[in-house]
């Protein structure tokens, strides 16, 4: 498959197999080596052997399919999604759009239960299907940044879980649909969700078995990314970019709408510390020789950067250590 870069247009025929996989039932020390292997190469991977039942994941999933398939005025009643609630095409309130629409939930129980009433007929058994499922992926962001702390060896190895598991965490989940593409439609493919990095510490997606997902490697080549409805994938997002003092790097992604009969859905846990967490690099991640690259920041802060800037924006970049306002 020729897929262009977007920066530069290069082109290179690539492997989607290339992707790497880590297997959760793989011994412990190996299983380290591996994440840290594939969270320096692309900041992303497949995890197999998760050990997320199947049902948690069907059931969130039959939620989805309900709600979008309902009326665009019955959707509305969700919206709009200022962040939380749905959305239709808006990304953000920045001006990027895409063809997609989304349901943006708080991980909050209560902030569940509550937008649940404008989500669903039964609210108790979306809440039910929303709580599950984020509690089976919270411990599969968990286990990975654990698995990160090993492989780093950092002291404190719950450090990040820690910020994850608060009760005040800023986690949010996301559900993605991209109807698919009218065969009269002229702009084949077309953009469904824009290149960026996620700002967060680690989001876990799913998809269907409806493909689009690209991720851009460290050289700036796209690869595509073959869905697996059975398995989770990885992303290192910003925060964890910055607690390992640029070792890991987030990494961008995007999502292309093709012609195909099947809408894509997906579902994204973005794994997060509670707003006033500083977000700062683990000390085994400084020395004299590697100081740390980015200004100390709490996760409030940064969010609310994020939010005043456009979806592609390389948001990290305003805070590096000698970054200066007069060479923006
Ligand atoms: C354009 C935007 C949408 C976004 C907030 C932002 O201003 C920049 C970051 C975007 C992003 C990307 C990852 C997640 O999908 C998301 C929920 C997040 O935390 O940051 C979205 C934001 C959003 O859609 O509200
Ligand atoms: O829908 C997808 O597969 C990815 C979406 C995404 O990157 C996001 O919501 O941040
Ligand atoms: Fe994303």
């Amino acid at each position: 498959m020729v897929v262009p870069s977007s920066n530069s247009m290069r082109t290179k025929k690539i492997n989607a197999a290339g992707i790497p996989t880590v297997d959760f039932s793989m011994e412990r020390s190996k299983l380290s080596e591996s994440v840290i292997k594939a969270c320096e190469q692309y900041g992303f991977f497949k995890v197999v052997n998760h050990g997320v039942p199947k049902d948690v994941i069907s059931r969130l999933e039959n939620e989805g399919i309900e709600f979008f398939s309902k009326s665009t005025s019955e959707k509305r009643q969700a919206g709009p999604a200022t962040p939380f609630g749905y959305g239709c095409r808006n990304i953000g309130s920045n001006g990027d759009l895409g063809d997609l629409e989304y349901l943006l939930l708080h991980t909050n129980p209560l902030s569940i239960s509550d937008r649940s009433k404008t989500i669903s007929k039964n609210p108790t058994n979306f809440s039910c299907a929303v709580n599950d499922y984020i509690e089976a992926v919270r411990k599969v962001a968990c286990e990975v940044v654990d698995l990160v702390a090993e492989g780093l060896w950092v002291p404190d190895k719950y450090a990040v879980s820690k910020l994850i598991r608060d009760v005040q965490s800023d986690s949010v989940l996301r559900i993605n649909h991209y109807p698919p593409m009218k065969s009269s439609s002229k702009r084949d493919p077309s953009m469904g969700f824009g290149e960026h990095s996620d700002p967060q510490i680690l989001t876990i997606l799913r998809s269907n078995e409806v493909g689009g997902l690209q991720i851009c490697t460290h050289d700036g080549l796209w690869i595509p990314v073959a869905p697996d409805p059975n398995e989770f994938f990885v992303m290192v997002g910003d925060a964890l970019q910055v607690m390992t003092n640029g070792r890991l790097r987030s990494v961008r992604h995007r999502v292309m709408s093709n012609r195909v009969k099947k809408g894509r859905m997906s579902m994204m846990y973005f794994a997060a510390p509670p707003p006033n967490s500083w977000i700062t690099a683990l000390p085994k991640m400084v020395s004299a020789e590697k100081p740390s690259e980015y200004r100390p920041f709490t996760w409030a802060h940064y969010k609310q950067a994020a939010y005043s800037l456009r979806l592609g924006h390389s948001r990290l970049d305003l805070f590096r250590a000698q970054h200066h306002p007069l060479l923006l």
